[in-house]
């Protein structure tokens, strides 16, 4: 012992670094351990640029697989700097000799890294530096992860790979009030400790409202991308009663988009909560009985009221934490109930309308990558003109044949303008609704 005790002291003098091992598998059952698999992410993020020989697999996190990660290979070491201190990171395995058999048939080979630092950075090291590892590696986990796409049942949610290509870059509108919009999402975003401040959920709630094909449902998507969040479409008219619907919101996850499309077609939300019904006897009674509101019909149709919808809302809201963004989209934002709208249950009135000439620009440059042209002046004058939705314009837009020339897209288009033009002066459309604006309105009033 004695001895020992010496060669552990002169080790330790000449040979000051600490070592600590993080192995694969741990415990009796060898288990993944979780702490390797963090590590690996880190690593992979890290490593890419420094280390010279990678390797390259799909991880399995939870139920899903992430993308190929690279990580280093074994036997290869990198070196990192933390705080201005030096540490090195090497990943290895250890192939037994013998050949014996094993628990796990899949290979023999034990992986492990291998941390080494200066012992003076010891309680640096294993309390900042560890724990920095490990919040690097969920985030690197929550930006690489695949996003999904809940739909409902009557009481249950099946997912999908959400896999929509919109982005706010591609989404046209106004630069100011995407800006405004992308500014409020990280705002939120960051905002766990001013919410837990001011003592209100960490919830926030987007109406979306405009005409059919105005790019409700794209910025919705555009959101879950820029969020990384999950979509929860949620689709009411499925819903059987209040307690189903309160079923299925609480079995959201956090970090997600909770959707309700289209609410005045949803429900009758609309407002004039009806009053019971006189049923009518016969067989003509039921299709009135299909009206929702509070009557207690014995319809299979869903009995999910406007009130069951605000009473879970706030519940929801108040009672279970995490992000979670709650977004209405309707095309008659009037027919709404205020009490679905008001303060604090939808925070931002978004108004999505016509397209107006900033947002062609946007759609020209995604459809046909040209950012000026001779045309533009023209279509310029046309968009002040003439109501025609981006989804219009991005119909038009798109090449009707793979070797279509740009001026040709752009003459399909002036051409649509004014044949809608024509149309409109032939109609006499109404001009209720301004031109190609967007308007953001904080905390509930609608104008
Ligand atoms: N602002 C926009 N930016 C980019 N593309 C758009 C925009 N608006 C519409 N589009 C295009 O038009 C299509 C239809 O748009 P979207 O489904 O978002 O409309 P919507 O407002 O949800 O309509 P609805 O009220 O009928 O649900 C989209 O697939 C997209 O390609
Ligand atoms: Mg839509």
């Amino acid at each position: 012992a004695r001895v020992r005790r010496y060669t552990n002291k002169f080790t330790s003098l000449v040979y000051p670094y600490i070592r600590i091992t993080f192995h694969e598998f741990t415990g009796e059952r060898l288990m993944k351990s979780e702490a390797y698999t963090a590590i690996q992410t880190y690593l992979s993020e890290h490593s890419s640029q420094s280390a010279t020989r990678l390797k390259a697999e799909v991880i399995k996190v939870k139920d899903t697989h992430t993308p190929l990660v690279l990580s280093m290979d074994d036997n290869e070491e990198i070196i990192e700097e933390f705080q201005g201190v030096k540490l090195w990171w090497g990943s290895y395995k250890i192939t037994p000799k013998t050949q014996s058999f094993s628990v796990y048939p899949s290979s023999d080979e034990k992986r492990y890294y291998k941390l080494t630092f200066h012992k003076r950075y010891r309680s640096l090291i294993t309390e900042c530096y560890l724990k920095h590892v490990l919040e690097e590696a969920k985030a690197i986990e929550m930006k690489n992860r695949q996003l999904k796409l809940y739909t409902n049942s009557k009481t249950r949610w099946s997912h999908v790979v959400f896999e929509h290509p919109a982005t706010f870059e591609t989404l046209a509108m106004r630069p100011k009030e995407k800006e405004g919009i992308i500014n409020d999402l990280v705002k939120f975003k960051s905002g766990k400790s001013y919410y837990t401040k001011i003592g209100k959920a960490w919830k926030r709630g987007y109406l979306l409202y405009g005409p059919p094909g105005t790019g409700k449902s794209t910025m919705i998507a555009a959101m879950a991308n820029f969020m990384n969040y999950d979509v929860y479409d949620l689709e009411l008219t499925a819903v059987v009663d209040n307690s189903d619907l309160r079923k299925l919101l609480i079995n959201t996850s956090s970090k997600s988009i909770i959707v309700i499309e289209d609410i005045d077609c949803s429900l009758d939300l609309t407002g004039q909560r009806k009053k019971k019904k006189e049923r009518v006897e016969g067989k003509e009674g039921k299709s009135a009985s299909l009206k929702r509101g509070d009557e207690d019909d014995e319809d299979k149709g869903s009995k999910v009221t406007l009130s069951g919808l605000l009473n879970v809302i706030d519940g929801i809201w108040s009672a279970c934490g995490g992000e979670r963004i709650m977004v209405f989209t309707t095309n008659f934002v009037e027919k709404l109930d205020p009490a679905l709208i008001r303060r604090g249950r939808m925070d931002k009135h978004i108004k999505l309308s016509y397209c107006c000439y900033e947002a062609f620009k946007v759609l020209a440059k995604n459809y046909l990558d040209v950012e000026s042209h001779h045309l533009f002046p023209r279509i310029e004058k046309l968009l002040e003109e003439t109501k025609i939705t981006p989804a219009d314009v991005a119909e038009t837009l798109m090449p009707k044949s793979e070797d279509e020339e740009v001026d040709t897209s752009l003459h399909s288009l002036i051409q649509f303008l004014e044949m809608t033009e024509i149309k409109k002066s032939n109609l006499q459309q109404s001009k209720d609704i301004k031109h190609g604006e967007v308007v953001m309105e904080e905390n509930g009033v609608i104008n």
